[in-house]
């Protein structure tokens, strides 16, 4: 038997006035993964965050969230947690009072300790429990933030861009306790314009004005796009950008690091390219991805 989807909506959709920021959205969300929503600023990923998350009323569609219709916010409420990426605790509390007066609000007194211990566990915030959350560093604070989002034990986490401004050993370890959460069988929503994190999800949807350009695994959506990808090496990069450019059959060039990354549809132009330096076929990334259906859709990504 299918398990339920943690997330299903059927052509929801947010305008103001009018301008629509998010189109009618049809998304399915299967339980215990880690679901990207992968998108420039301005997408409208927040919109959507908040409209499932109860807090926005969509103007059209509905949907259900670990069980629970959209037409009942508090429902949602219930079962879901929510963080954002300004990290949302008490910083004149330590981490146990923060998770403490959270689980208060949601769980019966005597249900509060145990709740604690099980997220201070959970995220790893044991050594730091009797702590200031004034006095943890970015990451550990963002842990935090997280484990004030699930203390009460919800099916569904939202996570709004979580790793912005963390260095790169601080995003690691998020998304290590990201990871331990949906083995866990939580199911997790994550929003971020980070193509590298997307990678991480198992699941994507790739949107920019408020649609949806495609969606799935990201090996899947890597491996069915169509046309090449070459990597060439030169001794003047730029010389080579221009002559790939200029080259017929080439699609798009541009300098990544060292390398003039190409596009084409086809092989056609692969001996006029090997002529110019080392060339190398490589496969598509998440970025090529969103390139190609953010170009097809003629939108501003
Ligand atoms: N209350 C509002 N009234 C009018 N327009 C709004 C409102 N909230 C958001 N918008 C607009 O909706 C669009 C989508 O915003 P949203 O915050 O959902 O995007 P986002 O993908 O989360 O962007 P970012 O990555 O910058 O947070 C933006 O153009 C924004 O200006």
């Amino acid at each position: 038997m299918t398990p339920e989807p943690a997330i299903e909506t059927w052509d929801l959709s947010k305008r103001y006035g009018p301008v629509q920021v998010v189109a009618p959205l049809s998304l399915t969300v299967p339980p215990g993964i880690v679901f990207g929503y992968l998108g420039p600023n301005g997408a409208g990923k927040t919109t959507t965050l908040r409209m499932l998350s109860g807090v926005l009323t969509p103007t059209g569609g509905t949907g259900r969230v670990a069980g629970a219709p959209l037409t009942d916010p508090d429902g949602v409420k219930a079962r879901i947690g929510y963080a954002n990426q300004a990290a949302s605790v008490y910083t004149d509390l330590t981490v146990e009072e923060n998770l403490r007066f959270k689980a208060a609000l949601y769980l019966p007194p005597r249900a509060v300790p145990a709740a604690v211990d099980r997220t201070l566990d959970r995220l790893g915030l044991i050594p730091w429990r009797g702590h200031l959350a004034r006095a943890l560093s970015a990451g550990w604070r963002q842990r935090l933030s997280i484990g004030t989002a699930i203390v009460h034990g919800p099916q569904v986490l939202f996570l709004d861009e979580p790793t912005a401004g963390l260095d790169p050993v601080a995003r690691r370890g998020l998304w290590d306790a990201i990871y331990a959460l949906t083995g866990e069988g939580t199911t997790v929503f994550v929003t971020t314009h980070y193509m590298d994190e997307a990678e991480r999800c198992q699941q994507v949807a790739l949107i920019a004005s408020g649609r949806i350009l495609a969606q799935g695994p990201p090996e899947q959506l890597r491996a069915g796009l169509p046309g090449v990808r070459y990597a060439l090496r030169a001794l003047n990069l730029n010389a080579a950008l221009h002559a790939a450019r200029a080259t017929p059959g080439v699609q798009g060039a541009w300098i990544i690091g060292d390398e003039v990354r190409v596009t084409a549809a086809d092989p056609g132009p692969e001996t006029a390219l090997a002529a110019l330096g080392d060339l190398r076929r490589v496969p598509a990334s998440l970025e090529d991805v969103f390139v190609a259906y953010a170009s097809a859709a003629k939108v501003s990504a």
